[in-house]
Protein backbone atom coordinates (compact mmCIF):
# COMPACT_ATOMS: atom_id res chain seq x y z
CA UNK A 1 0.00 0.00 0.00
CA UNK A 2 1.49 3.45 -1.11
CA UNK A 3 -1.84 6.16 0.02
CA UNK A 4 -1.83 8.34 2.03
CA UNK A 5 -3.42 7.52 5.99
CA UNK A 6 -5.49 10.23 7.49
CA UNK A 7 -6.00 10.31 11.19
CA UNK A 8 -9.46 12.12 12.13
CA UNK A 9 -10.85 12.27 15.46
CA UNK A 10 -11.70 14.73 17.88
CA UNK A 11 -8.75 16.97 20.03
CA UNK A 12 -7.27 14.63 22.16
CA UNK A 13 -8.31 11.18 20.17
CA UNK A 14 -4.29 11.20 19.80
CA UNK A 15 -4.36 11.69 16.12
CA UNK A 16 -0.80 13.59 16.46
CA UNK A 17 0.29 10.99 18.99
CA UNK A 18 -0.58 7.97 17.29
CA UNK A 19 -0.26 9.05 13.41
CA UNK A 20 3.44 9.80 14.87
CA UNK A 21 4.21 6.20 16.17
CA UNK A 22 2.08 4.88 12.94
CA UNK A 23 4.46 6.05 10.61
CA UNK A 24 7.27 5.40 11.96
CA UNK A 25 5.82 1.76 12.40
CA UNK A 26 5.21 1.92 8.62
CA UNK A 27 8.32 3.79 7.64
CA UNK A 28 5.83 6.16 6.45
CA UNK A 29 6.42 10.19 6.34
CA UNK A 30 4.33 11.89 9.21
CA UNK A 31 2.54 15.11 8.57
CA UNK A 32 0.00 17.26 10.77
CA UNK A 33 -2.21 19.92 9.03
CA UNK A 34 -1.79 22.03 12.71
CA UNK A 35 2.05 22.17 12.81
CA UNK A 36 1.74 22.38 8.65
CA UNK A 37 -0.02 25.70 9.23
CA UNK A 38 1.92 26.59 12.04
CA UNK A 39 4.93 26.51 10.21
CA UNK A 40 3.65 27.69 6.98
CA UNK A 41 1.93 31.22 8.60
CA UNK A 42 4.15 30.97 11.73
CA UNK A 43 0.96 31.51 13.73
CA UNK A 44 -0.83 29.65 16.10
CA UNK A 45 -4.34 28.27 15.76
CA UNK A 46 -5.55 30.86 18.30
CA UNK A 47 -3.37 34.35 16.82
CA UNK A 48 -5.14 32.40 12.97
CA UNK A 49 -8.48 32.42 14.87
CA UNK A 50 -7.68 35.99 16.17
CA UNK A 51 -6.77 37.27 12.74
CA UNK A 52 -8.76 35.67 10.52
CA UNK A 53 -12.16 33.85 12.39
CA UNK A 54 -12.68 30.37 12.32
CA UNK A 55 -13.85 30.68 8.70
CA UNK A 56 -10.85 31.92 7.81
CA UNK A 57 -9.12 29.08 9.69
CA UNK A 58 -10.77 26.25 8.25
CA UNK A 59 -10.17 27.94 4.84
CA UNK A 60 -6.71 27.65 5.46
CA UNK A 61 -6.97 23.90 6.83
CA UNK A 62 -8.28 22.65 3.59
CA UNK A 63 -5.96 24.38 1.99
CA UNK A 64 -2.97 22.73 4.16
CA UNK A 65 -4.81 18.80 4.15
CA UNK A 66 -4.28 19.24 0.19
CA UNK A 67 -0.85 20.46 0.33
CA UNK A 68 0.64 17.58 3.00
CA UNK A 69 -0.85 14.70 0.75
CA UNK A 70 1.51 12.18 -0.89
CA UNK A 71 1.91 8.44 -0.50
CA UNK A 72 3.68 6.82 2.18
CA UNK A 73 2.63 9.48 4.83
CA UNK A 74 0.29 9.67 7.68
CA UNK A 75 -1.53 12.73 7.95
CA UNK A 76 -2.70 13.88 11.31
CA UNK A 77 -5.46 16.33 10.66
CA UNK A 78 -7.39 18.75 12.69
CA UNK A 79 -9.98 17.70 14.95
CA UNK A 80 -12.12 19.88 12.77
CA UNK A 81 -11.17 19.37 9.59
CA UNK A 82 -14.23 16.50 8.89
CA UNK A 83 -16.84 19.33 8.45
CA UNK A 84 -16.21 20.45 5.36
CA UNK A 85 -17.54 18.45 3.10
CA UNK A 86 -14.72 19.12 0.52
CA UNK A 87 -12.40 17.49 2.79
CA UNK A 88 -14.37 14.60 3.54
CA UNK A 89 -14.56 13.40 0.05
CA UNK A 90 -10.74 14.57 -0.52
CA UNK A 91 -9.73 11.80 2.36
CA UNK A 92 -11.88 9.43 1.26
CA UNK A 93 -10.91 9.39 -2.36
CA UNK A 94 -6.61 9.89 -1.68
CA UNK A 95 -6.62 7.36 1.02
CA UNK A 96 -7.59 5.34 4.05
CA UNK A 97 -9.04 7.30 6.90
CA UNK A 98 -8.64 6.04 10.18
CA UNK A 99 -10.83 7.54 12.82
CA UNK A 100 -9.68 7.46 16.58
CA UNK A 101 -12.77 6.96 18.69
CA UNK A 102 -13.18 8.15 22.50
CA UNK A 103 -15.65 9.08 25.04
CA UNK A 104 -15.74 12.70 25.73
CA UNK A 105 -14.72 12.06 29.62
CA UNK A 106 -11.14 10.42 27.70
CA UNK A 107 -10.92 13.44 25.63
CA UNK A 108 -11.59 16.07 28.53
CA UNK A 109 -9.36 14.07 30.94
CA UNK A 110 -6.65 14.55 28.13
CA UNK A 111 -6.78 18.18 27.32
CA UNK A 112 -6.81 18.73 31.15
CA UNK A 113 -3.36 16.98 31.34
CA UNK A 114 -1.94 18.41 28.11
CA UNK A 115 -4.13 21.44 27.23
CA UNK A 116 -1.62 22.98 24.49
CA UNK A 117 -4.11 26.23 24.42
CA UNK A 118 -2.51 28.05 21.55
CA UNK A 119 -3.20 25.17 19.57
CA UNK A 120 -6.46 24.06 20.98
CA UNK A 121 -9.00 27.60 21.87
CA UNK A 122 -11.94 26.78 22.77
CA UNK A 123 -14.37 25.85 20.28
CA UNK A 124 -17.68 27.09 22.36
CA UNK A 125 -16.11 28.49 25.24
CA UNK A 126 -17.67 25.94 28.10
CA UNK A 127 -15.82 23.91 30.59
CA UNK A 128 -14.04 21.00 28.42
CA UNK A 129 -15.90 18.43 29.64
CA UNK A 130 -18.69 20.35 28.08
CA UNK A 131 -17.34 20.79 25.55
CA UNK A 132 -15.98 17.79 24.37
CA UNK A 133 -19.77 16.37 24.46
CA UNK A 134 -21.27 19.19 22.58
CA UNK A 135 -18.21 18.31 19.69
CA UNK A 136 -18.75 14.67 19.83
CA UNK A 137 -22.55 15.36 19.33
CA UNK A 138 -22.15 17.37 16.63
CA UNK A 139 -19.15 15.56 14.63
CA UNK A 140 -19.32 11.79 15.43
CA UNK A 141 -21.75 10.91 12.15
CA UNK A 142 -19.47 12.92 10.30
CA UNK A 143 -15.79 10.66 11.55
CA UNK A 144 -18.06 7.52 11.22
CA UNK A 145 -19.18 9.05 7.84
CA UNK A 146 -15.71 9.70 6.59
CA UNK A 147 -13.28 6.65 8.00
CA UNK A 148 -12.99 3.50 6.17
CA UNK A 149 -12.07 2.08 9.87
CA UNK A 150 -13.43 3.00 13.37
CA UNK A 151 -10.29 2.09 15.51
CA UNK A 152 -10.61 2.79 20.27
CA UNK A 153 -8.77 5.57 21.40
CA UNK A 154 -8.85 5.04 24.64
CA UNK A 155 -6.00 1.48 24.45
CA UNK A 156 -2.28 2.90 24.43
CA UNK A 157 -0.85 4.39 21.24
CA UNK A 158 1.00 0.80 20.70
CA UNK A 159 -2.16 -1.01 20.77
CA UNK A 160 -4.19 1.41 18.56
CA UNK A 161 -0.80 1.48 15.95
CA UNK A 162 -0.89 -2.38 15.48
CA UNK A 163 -4.73 -2.65 15.40
CA UNK A 164 -4.21 0.09 12.95
CA UNK A 165 -1.67 -2.18 10.95
CA UNK A 166 -3.97 -4.81 11.00
CA UNK A 167 -7.13 -3.25 9.62
CA UNK A 168 -4.79 -1.71 6.74
CA UNK A 169 -3.81 -5.37 5.41
CA UNK A 170 -7.65 -6.23 5.18
CA UNK A 171 -10.35 -4.04 2.29
CA UNK A 172 -12.09 -1.14 3.49
CA UNK A 173 -15.65 -2.05 4.30
CA UNK A 174 -17.41 1.03 4.00
N1 LIG B 1 -3.89 6.26 23.28
C1 LIG B 1 -3.55 7.18 24.21
N2 LIG B 1 -3.46 6.85 25.50
C2 LIG B 1 -3.14 7.77 26.44
N3 LIG B 1 -2.85 9.08 26.18
C3 LIG B 1 -2.92 9.46 24.90
C4 LIG B 1 -3.26 8.54 23.86
N4 LIG B 1 -3.25 9.23 22.66
C5 LIG B 1 -2.91 10.50 22.97
N5 LIG B 1 -2.72 10.64 24.30
C6 LIG B 1 -2.34 11.89 25.00
O1 LIG B 1 -3.44 12.80 24.81
C7 LIG B 1 -2.96 14.10 24.51
C8 LIG B 1 -3.51 14.54 23.16
O2 LIG B 1 -2.97 13.70 22.15
P1 LIG B 1 -2.72 14.25 20.67
O3 LIG B 1 -2.09 15.60 20.71
O4 LIG B 1 -2.02 13.17 19.93
O5 LIG B 1 -4.23 14.40 20.16
P2 LIG B 1 -4.76 14.98 18.80
O6 LIG B 1 -5.85 14.06 18.37
O7 LIG B 1 -3.64 15.16 17.84
O8 LIG B 1 -5.38 16.39 19.23
P3 LIG B 1 -5.53 17.76 18.34
O9 LIG B 1 -6.76 17.57 17.48
O10 LIG B 1 -5.75 18.82 19.35
O11 LIG B 1 -4.30 17.95 17.53
C9 LIG B 1 -1.42 14.01 24.56
O12 LIG B 1 -1.00 14.45 25.84
C10 LIG B 1 -1.13 12.54 24.38
O13 LIG B 1 0.05 12.14 25.03
O1 LIG C 1 -11.53 20.22 16.89
C1 LIG C 1 -11.22 21.30 16.35
O2 LIG C 1 -12.06 22.00 15.78
C2 LIG C 1 -9.78 21.70 16.36
C3 LIG C 1 -8.81 20.77 16.62
C4 LIG C 1 -7.37 21.07 16.59
O3 LIG C 1 -6.67 19.98 15.99
C5 LIG C 1 -7.06 22.35 15.83
O4 LIG C 1 -7.18 22.13 14.43
C6 LIG C 1 -7.99 23.45 16.26
O5 LIG C 1 -7.75 23.72 17.62
C7 LIG C 1 -9.47 23.09 16.04
MG1 LIG D 1 -2.91 16.81 16.79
Amino acid sequence: MTQPIFMVGARGAGKTTVGNALARALGYQFTDTDVFMQQTTGLSVADVVAREGWVGFRRRESDALKAVTAPHTVVATGGGAVLAAENRAFMRDAGRVIYLRAPATTLAHRLEEYPLDAQRPTLTGKPINEEMVEVLAAREALYQEVAHHVLDATASPAEIVAAIQRVLQTEPIK
